[in-house]
């Protein structure tokens, strides 16, 4: 039978932030996480905000996640995968920074993809 979708519930949203706490420990402890730990420095970097115009950075999805800014999943991949776009848009693919952007994001897909499957 098709499966009806049903109204998300508390227990999803509970059960969805539990899985962002997971992934975000990952990504803060990845070995390619360094240049995405702190936002970039607009004082070190001139130009960064020019170019990118929604900077975003693991500590600073922490601080949403501790302070219950994210909904559901969905608001939460949208944040991590800003922070590997606006790598991307920054950086050379065949860059430090870039490739570290590349591994990032595929270690990335892989884990919540490999989370989810655990339903
Ligand atoms: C993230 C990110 N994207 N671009 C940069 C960056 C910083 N400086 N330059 C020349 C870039 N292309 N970043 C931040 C990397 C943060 N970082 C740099 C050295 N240690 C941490």
């Amino acid at each position: 039978p098709v499966f009806v979708k049903r109204a998300k519930t508390a227990r999803d949203n509970n059960r969805d932030l539990g899985l962002c706490r997971v992934l975000l420990a990952e990504l803060e402890r990845h070995q390619d996480a360094w240049p995405f730990l702190t936002p970039v420095s607009q004082k070190s970097v001139p130009g960064y905000r020019k170019v990118i115009k929604k900077p975003m950075d693991f500590s600073t999805i922490r601080e949403k996640l501790v302070n219950s800014q994210y909904q559901n999943l969905e608001t939460f991949i949208i944040d991590v995968n800003l922070v590997y776009d606006n790598c991307e848009k920054f950086n050379e693919d065949n860059s430090e920074i870039g490739r570290a952007g590349h591994n990032m994001r595929k270690f990335f897909e892989k884990r919540w993809t490999e989370l989810l499957k655990q339903t």
